[in-house]
């Protein structure tokens, strides 16, 4: 069949956006040819995994159905198998190194020095990568570069959109250049079915060097471009009328003459927006907060406290005394389950082999979690040397890899699961794709503030000054992750003009 104008939805927070995608997914599964692949690329593992779910729930997921990253799909579609027919240069056989030719060449100059001339060291890095390449190792960057090479051959373009005939793509707005590149060869082969949906106002990543221009991002460009079809989906299921009034000063763009604005689709009764002035710190605002949550029979862990600054979050969590809970390791996560992956990890090994090797079962292996979690409380265990410690001279056992993250997150893990009491607390870049049933969101500074509030699309768009303020959009991401109460506050006091804005944009000073 060939492929229509590729579909682009635009829709804001709380959309419903992957819903949608699931659901097409769906719908288009029958036609899907046995010989051929049904692609869906997402931008995290928790978002792989979230659509997994939201699908095997549904139907029994087929082997020609690919659901994975951009990367996973790069080198499972691309870069494994046509690389190295493609460039001489790279070595059949492959390894992949989760970190970017940078990061290797910084781990080089820890053990030379690094030359001043930076022609030299851009000579060293071209070196370097090509080694890399000669020998199968892949990094980050590479599988974009190698990707968008076996592009340049005709044969290897036909015979990559042959294989997909239908391609999903979620947060399109998180689609750098180089992977657009790959979706546009893709679409003008005609072969193939696709779907792009995300929201160009929740991007939040730096610039990278072939955007420079916010009205380059490839889903801002795609939309401007006739041979996509572009629908503006304007719905928000998820936050209350007051909400939904406040976030649309942000985002008012116009499409092809059409300007997105978003309705509220949901029965959810909220209150307006609030600003909170106790300033000057984080405990003072916190009371004011909670009064509102309390009014309204909000649970803890439906609290959400967000900023963008990591200071501001460890403010959060001093004040709260460490009784938060974090986004991606929240409810849903047992700490024994959290723990035990821990441990094997550790150990290098599976848990089928760890019972085979040390003749125990899968209870054992948890009854040494659950000790593990004891030790972790009583503070036996508070930092990775005493873990390692416990797991060699008290359970007995051969460490072989260094833990892969922080105990305090463990601990974190262990203490949310206890207590009823725990409030998230976040920085925005972890909080984005979530909902609360009410937000605080903190800004450091008035100019952060201000940056956040700006209404005017032209000078949101326009502004690049990460190294100061960073984006406008982090304001709006908070902003969007409330159901029923968002709160703003600021640990700078804010003088008359900010509050006049606040005002006319119906916010409450209290
Ligand atoms: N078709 C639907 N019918 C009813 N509720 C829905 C539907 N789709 C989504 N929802 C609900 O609306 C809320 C927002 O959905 P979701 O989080 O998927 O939005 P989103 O578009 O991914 O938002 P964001 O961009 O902010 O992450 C959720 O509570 C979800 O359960």
């Amino acid at each position: 069949m060939p492929a229509v104008n590729p579909t682009l939805v635009i829709a804001g927070p709380g959309a419903g956006k992957t819903h949608g995608m699931v659901d097409e997914i769906i719908k288009a599964l029958p036609n899907l040819e046995n010989h051929r692949y049904m692609i869906v690329i997402t931008y995290t593992n928790s978002a792989t995994q979230n659509i997994k779910k939201r699908l095997s729930k549904r139907i029994s997921i087929p082997p020609n159905l690919f659901i994975g990253t951009t990367h996973s799909f790069l080198n499972k579609f691309i870069v494994i198998p046509y690389s190295s027919i493609n460039n001489q240069g790279v070595k059949g056989e492959k390894l992949f190194i989760q970190c970017d030719t940078g990061n290797v060449l910084e781990r080089l100059f820890k053990s030379q020095t690094k030359p001043d001339d930076f022609k030299i060291v851009n000579a060293i890095k071209g070196r370097m990568k090509r080694a890399l390449l000669k020998d199968g190792y892949i990094t980050y960057d590479q599988t974009l570069v190698l990707a968008e090479e076996c592009f340049k051959n005709k044969r290897i373009k036909e015979i990559i959109s042959n294989r997909i005939q239908y391609l999903f793509v979620d947060e399109f707005q998180d689609t750098n250049n180089k992977i657009f590149g790959v979706i546009e060869h893709i679409r003008k082969q005609k072969k193939t079915i696709i779907y792009c949906v995300g929201d160009p106002e929740q991007y939040i990543q730096s610039f990278d060097s072939s955007i420079k221009d916010f009205n380059n991002l490839p889903i801002l460009k795609a939309s401007r471009n006739s041979k996509y079809t572009t629908t503006l989906n304007k719905s928000n299921r998820r936050s209350a009328q007051p909400i939904v009034s406040f976030l649309n000063h942000f985002s008012k763009r116009e499409y092809n003459s059409e300007t997105f604005e978003q309705q509220r689709v949901n029965s959810t009764i909220g209150e307006r927006v609030k600003f909170i002035s106790k300033s000057a710190d984080i405990t003072t605002m916190l009371p004011a907060f909670f009064e509102i949550c309390e009014r309204h029979n909000i649970l803890y862990k439906e609290r959400g406290i967000i900023a963008k600054e990591n200071y501001v979050v460890k403010k959060a969590i001093a004040a709260l005394k460490g009784n938060v809970l974090s986004p991606d390791r929240s409810i849903n996560i047992s700490p024994i389950n959290e723990i035990r992956d821990t441990l094997l990890s550790v150990l290098d090994i599976s848990q089928s082999k760890y019972c085979e090797t040390y003749k125990e079962t899968s209870f054992d292996l948890r009854v040494k979690s659950i000790q593990i979690i004891r030790a972790i409380r009583k503070g036996e265990i508070n930092n990775e040397n005493t873990f390692v410690k416990f797991v060699t001279e008290t359970l007995n056992l051969q460490v072989k890899n260094r833990i892969p993250f922080k105990i305090d997150n463990l601990r974190m893990s262990i203490e949310a699961q206890r207590s009823t009491d725990a409030v998230m607390v976040s920085n925005i870049h972890r909080f984005k794709g979530l909902e609360v049933d009410a937000v605080l969101a903190v800004a450091k500074t008035e100019k952060e503030l201000n940056l956040w509030l700006e209404t005017d699309t032209k000078i949101r768009d326009a502004h690049k000054d990460k190294a100061t303020s960073d984006y406008p959009r982090l304001g709006y991401v908070a902003f969007s992750r409330a159901r029923k109460i968002l709160c703003i506050s600021c640990i700078e006091s804010i003088g008359e003009k900010t509050k006049e804005k606040l005002m006319n944009l119906d916010v409450d000073i209290i």
